[in-house]
């Protein structure tokens, strides 16, 4: 673990006073709807804490106004429920260096069109997206719109990892096999990159599998997995600008993913050791800066 945990070190850009605002990520999350506007708020906020310079959502008009109100520090684009959604998000695709498309979203069959139209435009720009919540429950639906995409990660739970198994490789995956369950996926995706979160995190390439046992705790609120999926959004591209001579030769995105798992991990160990049974995913954003240093910045 500690092995991998240096080859994250190696892709982090490091803090320089000659770099302009943007050049450490400018990340898009596509998420948010009427009923949940927790979830991008957590993805998108975890981006900046991270590091990343510029953190855009891109939200049904109703999740809007309240993602606003959240933080000053996140630029909301109220256009997932538009006829016009995926050109609005195309003006903005030339701009971003990586799109995390799920959080919140919700399963409305118009709004998951519009993603369907945006993760298209982004493919076809070779923007790297990672996919998480109701963003996998459209890929399970249409597997093909990620299939063979090496700049895809996908971050299932329990519940979305065994959907989308039963729906790419028909029929129920083995329960005592869960390494060669995730490597099946992604192999059967194309080599899409796929992390099973869980007791401990399994990830996958199709080639190479590791483990994320970093210590944790035992509370699983709400929210963790969008502070996850919005970390990754940034190691994402950082690992891709750092290419695989940083990573010794391993798939950077794999090494993204472990780096976001750590990180996650670590936040809800620092928080728990405050908080107890009180944890909540803010108390976990708030322990972002110190883990991130704690892992990273050793
Ligand atoms: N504050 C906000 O705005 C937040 C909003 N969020 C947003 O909610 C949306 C739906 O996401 P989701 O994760 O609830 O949907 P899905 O995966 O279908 O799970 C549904 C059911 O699966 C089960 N289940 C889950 N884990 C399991 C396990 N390990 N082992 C076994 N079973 C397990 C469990 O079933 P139960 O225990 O109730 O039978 C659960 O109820 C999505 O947009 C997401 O981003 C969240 O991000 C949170 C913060
Ligand atoms: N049993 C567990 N023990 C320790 N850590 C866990 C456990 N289950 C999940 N985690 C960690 O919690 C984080 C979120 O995983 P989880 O399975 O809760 O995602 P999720 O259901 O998508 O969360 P969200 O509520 O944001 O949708 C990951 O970093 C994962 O490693
Ligand atoms: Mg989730």
């Amino acid at each position: 673990m500690e092995n991998t945990l240096q080859l994250v070190r190696n892709i982090i850009p490091p803090l320089s006073s000659t770099k302009h605002k943007g050049q450490d990520g400018r990340i898009g999350v596509v998420g948010g709807c009427q009923e949940y506007t927790g979830a991008p708020y957590f993805a998108a906020i975890s981006a900046l804490k991270v590091g990343a310079d510029l953190s855009h959502v891109f939200c049904a008009s109703a999740a809007a106004p309240v993602i606003k109100a959240y933080s000053p520090e996140l630029i909301v684009h109220p256009v997932l429920d538009s006829p016009s959604a995926v050109h609005e998000a195309e003006k903005w695709l030339p701009r971003l260096h990586a799109l995390v498309v799920g959080p919140g979203l919700g399963r409305d069959d118009a709004l998951l069109r519009n993603v369907q139209g945006i993760l298209e435009a982004s493919k076809a720009r070779d923007i790297p997206v990672v996919i998480d919540a109701d963003g996998l429950w459209l890929v399970a639906q249409q597997p093909a719109l990620i299939q063979g995409y090496r700049k895809a990660v996908l971050t299932p739970n329990h519940m979305e990892f065994s959907r989308l198994y039963d729906a790419v490789l028909r029929g129920p995956m083995d329960s005592n096999d869960s390494h060669g369950s995730v490597l099946r996926l992604s192999q059967a995706l194309g080599n899409v990159t796929v992390v099973q979160k869980g007791e401990r995190d399994i990830l996958s390439n199709g080639q190479q599998v590791l483990v994320c046992s970093q210590e944790g705790s035992s509370r699983r609120c709400g929210g963790q997995g969008d502070l996850l999926s919005g970390s990754l959004g940034v190691l994402v591209h950082w690992a891709l600008l750092a290419g695989p001579e940083k990573t010794n030769g391993s798939s950077p995105l794999l090494v993204a993913a472990f780096g976001a798992c750590s990180l996650t991990r670590q936040c809800n160990h620092q928080a728990f050791q405050k908080h107890g049974r009180s944890t909540t995913t803010s108390d976990m954003i708030a322990e972002v800066g110190a883990a991130f240093s704690k892992l990273f910045e050793t």
